[in-house]
């Protein structure tokens, strides 16, 4: 029997947003697993290690010269960030052109890959199969700013707080749970990659500060908004509410919105919209799940746009 199902290789698959892609295709009706990397689970059965897939796959880890000939008809890059530009230019050489989906910040600045934060830039695809998947708190701080881009009176600022999952498996302080037992660790407070990031795809400058928290999985952007005219909490709210009417995976609350909800969960949730007394300011609160609205799910939104099914399949909304 043929199968019309496409062939999907994960690189770098033993990661946090690797065991949650794998998830996802899992429950896929047209995706199926071609070949998952790691060079530390090599040889290991894939349901030993990611319970919802069933099926005798096994990890491999094959150099990125050997990945073309694997022929996927999709390729993810879960890689630490510097990593993902030997791969690409393994299938360059190899004249192999599957639709490529990179996790790290390595080409989000760069204008030939696709920027797909769909909610936003939906309609900015041109049929790009290389596709820049946005960083996790990158996607709830533009989330958060866009509907009040054009009444701006400065750079908005954000304040971020991460569970630990953020900060990936290589072992460091910010994933190490001694290390944050009782604390919030700031980093990175000028000059995050995200805060550049999300800064060149507003395009408007973004000030942002970084803080790992005990927790394993979600994030809250708070995010601080000065406004060039006097605006009411009712129009700020019909301003979200208009922005994201209709959109699966994005929420607009009356709250604020708590992490604790959404770990787990599939979409971002943004609300608070506490505005000051002369109705210049307002502060918003976005959160999401880094792994999933924050890669994962956002990757396969890109992936289903792609390859032609639905922008949800497979994604629980
Ligand atoms: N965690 C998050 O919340 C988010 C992460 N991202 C981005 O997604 C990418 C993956 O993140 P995450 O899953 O957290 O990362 P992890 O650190 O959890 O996983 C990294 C993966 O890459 C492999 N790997 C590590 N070092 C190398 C290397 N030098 N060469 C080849 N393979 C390597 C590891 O497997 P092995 O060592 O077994 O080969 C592992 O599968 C990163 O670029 C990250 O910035 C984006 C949004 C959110
Ligand atoms: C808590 C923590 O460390 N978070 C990561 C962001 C995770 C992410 O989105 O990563 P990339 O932009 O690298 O893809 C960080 O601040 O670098």
């Amino acid at each position: 029997m043929t199968t019309s199902k496409k062939r999907i290789g994960i690189v770098g698959a033993r990661g946090h947003t690797g065991a949650e892609l794998i998830k996802l295709v899992a429950a896929h009706p047209s995706l199926e697993l071609a070949y998952v990397s790691s060079r530390e689970l090599d040889g290991q059965r894939v349901d030993a290690q990611v319970s919802e897939y069933h099926g005798d796959l096994r990890y491999t880890s094959p150099a990125h010269d050997e990945l073309p000939a694997l022929d996927a008809d999709v390729v993810v890059l879960a890689l630490p960030n510097g990593k993902a530009s030997v791969c690409v230019e393994a299938f360059d050489k190899a004249g192999k052109d599957p639709v490529i989906v990179d996790l790290s910040a390595d080409y989000r600045f760069d204008s030939h890959w696709y920027y797909g934060l769909p909610e936003l830039t939906r309609n900015k695809w041109r049929g790009e199969k290389r596709i820049s998947n946005p960083g996790c708190y990158a996607t709830a701080m533009q989330l958060s700013v866009a509907p009040l881009k054009d009444v701006l009176a400065a750079p908005p600022v954000c304040f971020g707080v991460s569970g630990y999952s953020g900060a990936g498996t290589t072992p460091s302080d910010k994933n190490n749970p001694e290390k944050l037992r009782d604390n919030l660790m700031p980093y990175s407070l000028t000059g995050h990659m995200h805060e550049k990031e999300a800064s060149r795809h507003l395009g408007i400058p973004v000030e942002f500060m970084p803080h790992v928290a005990p927790h394993f999985r979600g994030l809250t952007v708070t995010t601080n908004l000065y406004l060039s005219r006097p605006h009411k909490r009712e129009d700020i709210l019909a301003l979200f509410q208009q922005a994201y009417a209709g959109e699966k995976l994005v929420r607009v609350l009356d709250e604020a919105p708590w992490v604790s909800q959404i770990a787990g969960k599939h979409h971002a949730e943004i609300g608070g919209f506490a505005v000051s007394a002369d109705g210049k300011r307002v502060v918003v609160v976005a959160t999401l799940d880094n792994l999933l609205k924050g890669a994962a799910t956002q990757a396969v939104q890109n992936i289903n746009r792609v390859i032609g099914v639905d922008e949800y399949a497979s994604i629980p909304v």
